[in-house]
């Protein structure tokens, strides 16, 4: 075995020793604050120091029975501790956002392939903080924040994921004995996909269509005990279980379950929303969508899940690429460059690393907007509900998306060992298209977005108010569909971005129109489907660069001058690269020429070459422990090489000189053909 040194390598410091500018600055913008980057490395370090946890051990080789044991076994250490430091810091829901936001980054060291626990907090919890009245949430809540249950969401069926109206569970109302009596009555009314629920989880929250007097009144949520508390036991005419191996998530335990005449209480109907009396009477909720509000809950929060994911494989790849010496440039060079040195690799590597930025920007923009539309629907308005619906969507689809296409390009820039599970991609790319699917799928959520925005373009038309995100419409329409002249400002890049969504849209609606004349409007809408996506990533595009120029603008205001160069040029490479990679569109709608495509591929160029000294500043200042990065290609200290080793050493064939497969197969066969 070779000797395994591990001071820092000497290619990756010389890379940070080039950096300009202070990485601790960096990272306190990136996390909002000195305060709260000590608060996130305490939170992080309380967690991950616990030796219990075992982090050492690679979880990977374990089988898929004992991969959801080891999981639960973890979780049990963390959530006690979870639930001590909630308590430490005070106690309020504000302190337990805290620990959730800093938990999303340990999590990753944690529950590699998944947390058997998210549904708890992440859906269970949220949707009776939701839509449980006063009375429900004081029954609930505190059982739930104090982890005296665990609950999970479920809606997906086996025959039904999308198209939720046509879920199969039923729950009829019983006014005799004031309960709900649920039932599956088809093998594809199974639910079928929840996450946590095949062995661990003792309630779920139930969506299923409510039967009262004799009608459905579409569906609606119940809370259902669905395990003894004691034994674990299935409850009376319960059936659940675990779905099986799949692509990913091995260890979220995604379940399935069905009901046999199951009776609930009448207060087990959740009704801060949609209401019954006890007589059975239906009372139809002020806005049919709130019964869906976990679900824009849980979109809003999956960008920052992005950030997370995307932030992780591009530490990998940058660190990586400036430790690996590959193929000298000039042929006779002796000394062969850090691979980092190939414009294509700088090409692969620095636009995942400005995204990671405008992501940030715009999860954070996102939150902020889900709590004020949040609170304003507590006050009985919901007139941006679909504004935020809109918006959720597309950038669900668009940001989950190019999380897997990113990780996968990352772990092309990492060559072969980026193909070792040890390199951390596997897994970040496993949970990156998960997220692809689950919370809606992705080219649904686009059609959903697409549907808000020929909506808008027809009230641009009319010559209606607008909400804000979609104004751009209106100068489209003003320009009565004339070309944009090519501005290479970044706002002018904008505009350019802006005139071929516009354009889309326009486009696609005119074909709706001229397809109904001979069709249904819905039937018109899905021959014109494969537009009407282009539409919607488009928009997304324009209102992730318009944020991204926004909070910039801000943010170069209050840091160092150094600083500020780094965020202009992050901008400057995300507005080019996504101009460069929409050229079709672009053309359509924008007076563009090919003197100017030129000139971008060349701003392209000098803006690689200027990340070229601060890309491993800034992914140093993602601030990601080794725990958290779990690579052996991306640790801080850069050696690569001995981590490799020493992690194909523990391969459980590595255990023993001789394989019994050895004496059992390999020599009667060998033998065979003496
Ligand atoms: C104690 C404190 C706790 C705090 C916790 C803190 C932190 C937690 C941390 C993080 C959470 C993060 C993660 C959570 C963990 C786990 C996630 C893991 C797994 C995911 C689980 C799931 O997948 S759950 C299942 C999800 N399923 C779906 O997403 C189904 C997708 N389908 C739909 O959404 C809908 O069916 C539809 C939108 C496609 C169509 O709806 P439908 O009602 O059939 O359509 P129409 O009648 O045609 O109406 C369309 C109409 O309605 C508008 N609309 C639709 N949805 C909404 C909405 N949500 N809001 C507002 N408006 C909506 C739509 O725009 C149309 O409007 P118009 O008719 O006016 O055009
Ligand atoms: C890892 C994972 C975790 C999950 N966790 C949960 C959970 O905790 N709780 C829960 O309830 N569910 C959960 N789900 C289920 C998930 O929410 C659904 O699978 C998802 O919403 C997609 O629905 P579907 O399976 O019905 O897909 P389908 O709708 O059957 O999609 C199949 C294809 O049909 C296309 N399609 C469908 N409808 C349209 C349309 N209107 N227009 C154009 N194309 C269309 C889709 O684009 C797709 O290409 C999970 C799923 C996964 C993979």
């Amino acid at each position: 075995m070779p000797a395994i040194s591990k001071t820092i390598n000497k290619d990756l410091k010389e890379e940070r020793d080039k950096v300009k500018f202070n990485i601790e600055e960096f990272t306190n913008w990136f996390y909002g604050g000195s305060e709260k980057v000590l608060e996130k490395r305490k939170i992080e370090n309380y967690f991950l120091s616990d030796k219990s946890l075992n982090l050492e051990t690679d979880t990977s080789y374990l089988s898929y029975k004992e991969k959801y044991e080891e999981a639960i076994r973890r979780s049990c250490i963390v959530y006690p501790k979870m639930l001590k430091l909630h308590q430490e810091l005070g106690g309020t829901e504000e302190d337990f956002r805290k620990i959730m936001d800093n938990l999303r980054y340990t999590m990753s060291a944690i529950q590699k392939e998944g947390n058997p626990f998210m549904l708890h907090f992440g859906m269970f919890t949220v949707t009776i903080m939701n839509l449980a009245n006063d009375e429900q949430l004081s029954e609930w809540l505190p059982k739930c924040v104090n982890c005296e249950i665990l609950g999970t969401y479920a809606q997906t069926e086996l025959g039904h994921g999308t198209f939720i109206k046509k879920l199969e569970t039923t729950a009829t109302y019983d006014p005799k004995t004031k309960e709900f009596v649920l039932n599956t009555p088809t093998l594809t009314a199974y639910k079928w996909w929840p996450g946590n629920l095949g062995h661990t989880v003792n309630h779920a929250i139930v969506m299923a269509q409510l039967y009262t007097k004799g009608e459905c009144c579409g569906i609606q949520p119940f809370i259902v005990q669905i395990r003894d508390l004691e034994t674990h036991k299935p409850m009376p005419g319960i059936t659940v279980g675990d779905i099986g191996n799949k692509v990913g998530f091995q260890t979220v335990n995604n379940g399935f379950l069905a009901f046999n005449n199951v009776r609930i209480p009448y207060k087990n109907m959740l009704m801060k929303s949609s209401k019954l009396s006890e007589d059975g009477t239906f009372i139809k909720p002020k806005n049919a969508k709130q019964n869906y509000g976990t679900m824009v809950f849980v979109r809003v929060y999956m960008i920052m899940d992005v950030v997370v994911n995307m932030s992780r494989a591009a530490t990998i790849a940058t660190r990586y690429s400036m430790v690996r010496r590959q193929s000298p440039i000039n042929p006779n060079d002796e000394v062969e460059p850090k691979i980092i040195e190939h414009m294509t690799q700088q090409y692969k590597i620095f636009p995942a690393i400005a995204k990671v930025i405008i992501y940030k920007c715009m999860a954070d923009n996102l939150r902020n907007l889900y709590q004020q539309i949040t609170l304003e629907g507590t006050k009985g308005s919901f007139e941006r509900a679909p504004e935020l619906h809109a918006l959720s969507c597309c950038l669900k689809a668009v940001c989950t998306n190019d999380a897997a296409k990113t990780t996968e390009i990352l772990r092309l820039a990492c060559g072969g060992h980026g193909f070792l599970n040890s390199s951390g991609f596997a897994d970040n790319y496993k949970n990156a298209t998960a997220a692809q699917t689950y919370e809606g799928e992705n080219t649904v959520m686009l059609l959903q977005t697409a549907r808000f925005l020929i909506k808008s373009f027809t009230k641009a038309k009319n010559g209606e108010k607008l909400t804000e995100g979609v104004f751009y419409l209106n100068d489209f329409v003003k320009r009565n569909g004339k070309r944009e002249p090519f501005d290479d400002s970044i706002r002018g890049i904008l505009r350019a971005i802006q005139a071929a969504a516009a354009g889309k849209i326009s486009s696609a609606w005119k074909h709706i129109e001229e397809k109904k004349k001979f069709l249904t409007v819905e039937e018109a809408t899905n021959q014109t489907g494969i537009e009407l996506i282009r539409c919607a990533e488009l928009h997304c595009y324009v209102c992730l660069l318009q944020t991204g120029i926004e909070e910039i603008e801000q943010i170069i205001k209050n840091v160092s001058p150094a600083l500020r160069e780094v965020f202009k040029n992050v901008l400057e490479l995300y507005a080019i690269d996504n101009v460069l990679n929409m050229i079709g569109d672009i053309l359509q709608h924008v007076d563009m020429t090919n003197a100017d495509i030129d000139k971008l591929q060349k701003r392209l160029e000098a803006v690689l070459t200027f990340f070229r000294s601060s890309a491993i500043g800034i992914v140093d200042g993602f601030d990601l422990s080794d725990a958290v990065v779990s690579s052996t290609l991306g640790t801080y200290d850069g050696n690569v090489y001995e981590n490799i080793f020493e992690a194909a050493m523990k391969s459980p064939l590595n255990q023993e000189d001789v394989n019994k497969s050895f004496h059992l197969y390999l020599k009667p066969f060998l033998k065979s053909n003496l």
